[in-house]
């Protein structure tokens, strides 16, 4: 019999300390609670700082991409993991490798929450009625890319900071709107922040957007254990899908990169997006296969969409 955890013996959940990272965590234990009908103090939740976190050390304006790379916000949870320090991991599915590190897994996931973009603005209901010339912040490389490409006309400029200092800096006047992702709002309670959800067609998400992951250690039986009725499998076909797919571009969060799957019916649905940088140019494309067949639907959609990028266009890889 397994040894369920207890105030004397808690499983530990590790998380960075951010508002929405805590969220995340505090979701992950109320769901484990649930599930298993034990009580708050059979779950300890571990705030771990992160290199990430302790990028405002750093010049506001240093794009997170030359700051570190894949992993910056992941390495120093999983080094905790891997170190016993905590038993669970919470992730932001978005922000993860495609790949993890020897000794642990992560194969269970949350419901996803909303995958759609929000558009935050004072003064402006949607996107399309942004004036010409208009100024708009965000730092995502993604967001960037899909702005430039659909409205070159706007400014971009470099934009970060939590929810609450990004609505200041719009009320500053330092840009006419700001991009966040849905999930995030939502999960924050804080949806009445989003002026509109952008739909997938003007904006494709990041590649797993709105999902939550949960990381152990491979040899962990009880963690194993408790975290099986909590995983949605739905959410594990379209995010095999989604990170095969980015995988095979060689891709992260910090690459201007999208790509959204949905199960219709028996079928997956997949979309995917390549951009420039600079927004001068994108190549898009879309493909359906078997659910059984995720993976090699997104392996060949990236193929498809690789095999159409002139040279040059992958500098940024
Ligand atoms: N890169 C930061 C990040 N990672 C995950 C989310 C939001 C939650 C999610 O997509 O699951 C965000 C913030 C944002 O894009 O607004």
């Amino acid at each position: 019999m397994m040894q369920m955890p207890d105030a004397k013996s808690p499983l530990k959940i590790g998380t960075r300390g951010s508002p929405l990272a805590l969220a995340q965590a505090h979701e992950t234990r109320a769901r484990l609670m649930a599930a298993h009908g034990l009580p708050e103090e059979a779950f300890e939740i571990v705030v771990i700082k992160t290199t990430g976190d302790d990028r405002g050390m750093i010049a506001a304006d240093t794009a997170l991409k030359e700051v570190g790379n894949k992993g910056l916000f992941t390495k120093e949870i999983e080094d905790a993991m891997s170190a016993g320090r905590i038993d669970l991991a919470v992730h932001s599915m978005k922000d993860m490798p495609t790949e993890q590190p020897p000794g642990l897994i992560l194969n269970c996931y949350l419901p996803r929450e909303d995958e759609r973009d929000a558009f935050v603005c004072l003064n402006h209901a949607s996107l399309g009625e942004l004036p010409q010339g208009a100024v708009v912040g965000t730092s995502s490389l993604r967001r960037a890319a899909q702005l430039r490409y659909r409205r070159p006309d706007l400014q971009v400029v470099g934009f970060r900071g939590n929810v609450q200092t990004r609505l200041r800096k719009l009320k500053d006047g330092v840009a006419e709107a700001t991009f966040l992702a849905m999930a995030g709002l939502r999960r924050m309670n804080m949806a009445d922040v989003a002026t509109a959800p952008i739909a997938p067609e003007d904006m494709l998400p990041a590649v797993a957007q709105g999902a939550i992951g949960i990381e152990r250690r491979i040899d962990d039986a009880r963690a194993e254990a408790l975290l099986a009725p909590i995983h949605d499998v739905p959410t594990a076909q379209r995010l095999a899908c989604e990170r095969a797919y980015l995988a095979a571009l060689d891709g992260s969060c910090e690459t201007p990169i999208a790509g959204l799957a949905r199960i219709e019916g028996d079928t997956l649905w997949l979309r995917g997006e390549i951009l420039r940088p600079d927004g001068s140019e994108a190549i898009s494309g879309e493909g359906r296969a078997p659910i059984s067949d995720g993976a090699e639907l997104g392996r060949n959609l990236a193929q498809q969409l690789l095999s159409q990028a002139p040279t040059g266009f992958f500098d940024w890889r």
